[in-house]
């Protein structure tokens, strides 16, 4: 077997850079580690300066082709992208479980699955963009969507596909060509999607993908002269580099950045759904931006709430993420591990009581937690833990709880638990957040605005707003009786 394959749950991944068409290797590589037992995944390529510029010109190169491709022919390609994701789903599923640790049934039943539906929506979505037409003063004006040149999409480990063609899809769609540069602890779905999209059909250099460290070649990307547009999820610190950098070109920035979201439990509440809808944060372990990690409940229903949520977290299965019975896998990386004991260990050492877990378990298998008695301007209820940690405070009437449920510098998302419909508008309306869902978790759809107020982002992904984002809008005004025939 070449150098550059390496074989992953009995799948052959290409762990070269994608670029222009063809696999580039690099003089150097970095070791992609599974955080399952910590198994050797491959040696990946670590671009340079070098081909991260390579990267954009392949991108720059294909632009002009792509951007005048009609768009249902665009569509066409998207679509058969889709269908090639949802050939290889088993195989998607069993190497991005390998590789960042996540459980292997949800990749299989829902995340694959939505990594298809990202194409096929987004080529559905194209052709439905509506091109305003209308009259000034007898002048016919028409607003189009044109394509905006290459793009730089940074992506996480937490949902590594999925979280990538969120972007990669709608760029490709608005006419635009992409550079994707995965996340380090992550990279190895990325080079799937190249295999699918050229198996596909995509035009060479429409989609390039360059491996290694953002801090590495971060800035060679983001502040390239040809690049139009930079999309990142991630880290706040991160985002503020990237935009930093942007910044030197003026490059519109889309950020979909972290949370510190409240699950605001009313004592009207139905507290068996409002315990599950807390346990139900643990998912990923935890490492989802969207996860109500900061639980607010009522004074009067804290006791019997603690009751139910310590039963049903009791219940929940710790171990293999391939495990069909595994709830909870492993956190990604060391790192991860040392920064999430790290948050916990302060609160504890602050006065924090954990109700369950609190301390490390075997490997990088952090024990669900959940920590009470935090004041609400301590760390462990201001910060982004990214792990498997909850924290429980109470509040005494509506004001008290929305004070509570805004009083952090992040504005991603809320869950609101209460068995009052007037409560729930009431409440909803006053939340400072992207998304609120009330009595219910993670319902989401495309074509609904995804993204974060406050610290927590930068625009909306989703709908006609990932065009918006993607597309140089234009409006052309033609004159009545302008024209000269020249026959
Ligand atoms: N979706 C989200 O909200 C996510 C939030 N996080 C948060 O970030 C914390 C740290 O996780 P990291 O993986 O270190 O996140 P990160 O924000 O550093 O990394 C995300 C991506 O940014 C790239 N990157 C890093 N430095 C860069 C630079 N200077 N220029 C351009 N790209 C750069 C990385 O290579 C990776 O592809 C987590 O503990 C969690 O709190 C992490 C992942 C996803
Ligand atoms: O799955 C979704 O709809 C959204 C997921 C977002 C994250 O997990 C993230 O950005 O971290």
């Amino acid at each position: 077997m070449s150098q550059h394959l390496t074989t992953v749950a009995g799948v052959t991944v290409d762990t070269r850079h994608f670029i222009g068409g063809d696999r580039a290797a690099s003089t150097e590589t970095f070791t992609d580690v599974s955080p399952i037992d910590g198994r050797a995944l491959g040696a990946i390529a670590r671009a340079t300066a070098k081909e991260a510029a390579a990267a954009v010109a392949a991108a720059e190169a294909a632009f002009p082709g792509w951007a005048a491709t009609p768009p249902a022919e665009r569509a066409r390609l998207l679509r058969a992208v889709a269908d090639g994701v949802e050939k290889r789903i088993e195989e998607l599923a069993l190497v991005e479980t390998a590789d960042n640790g996540a459980l292997l049934r949800s990749h299989r039943r829902g995340v694959m699955p939505r990594v298809a539906h990202n194409f096929r929506f987004f080529a559905d979505r194209l052709l439905k963009l509506g091109h305003a037409e209308f009259e000034t003063r007898g002048h016919a004006q028409h607003v189009s969507w044109d394509p905006a040149g290459p793009c730089v999409l940074i992506t996480p480990w937490n949902a590594p596909l999925m979280l990538a063609t969120w972007k990669v899809a709608p760029a490709l769609a608005a006419g635009d060509t992409v550079v994707l540069k995965p996340s380090e602890w992550s990279p190895l779905t990325a080079s799937l999607l190249a295999d699918i999209a050229t198996a596909a059909g995509l035009p060479a250099g429409v989609l390039n993908v360059v491996q290694g460290y953002g801090s590495e070649i971060g800035s060679t990307l983001t502040s390239h002269p040809d690049v139009r547009r930079v999309s990142f999820t991630g880290s706040v610190p991160t985002a503020r580099l990237i935009a930093a950098s942007a910044a030197s070109r003026l490059t519109p920035l889309s950020l979909e950045l972290g949370g510190k979201s409240p699950l605001l439990v009313f004592a009207d509440a139905d507290l068996e759904l409002a315990a599950e809808l807390a346990v139900e944060q643990y998912d990923n372990a935890g490492q989802v931006c969207l996860a109500a990690t900061r639980v607010l409940v009522e004074e009067t229903a804290a006791e019997e709430f603690t009751r139910r949520f310590t039963e049903k977290a009791a219940g929940l299965v710790q171990g293999d993420p391939r495990d069909e019975a595994t709830d909870i896998g492993p956190l990604i990386h060391p790192h991860q591990l040392e920064k999430v004991d790290g948050f916990v260990t302060r609160a504890l050492d602050a006065g924090a009581r954990a109700v369950i877990g609190g301390h490390r378990g075997h490997g990088l298998y952090y024990p669900p937690t959940l920590l009470t008695d935090v004041d609400q301007d301590s760390e462990i209820v201001q910060e982004e833990v990214f792990g498997p940690v909850l924290t429980l405070q109470t509040f005494t009437g509506e004001d008290e709880a929305v004070r509570l449920a805004n009083g952090t510098r992040f504005g991603l998302a809320a869950t609101v638990a209460t068995g009052d419909h007037e409560r729930a508008r009431r409440v909803a309306a006053r939340l400072v957040a992207g998304t609120v869902w009330t009595n219910c978790f993670f319902v989401r759809d495309l074509r609904a605005p995804f993204g974060g107020s406050r610290q927590s982002g930068v625009g909306r992904e989703g709908g006609d707003w990932s065009f918006d984002f993607y597309c140089d809008l234009k409006t052309t005004v033609t004159a009545p009786n302008g024209w000269t025939d020249h026959g």
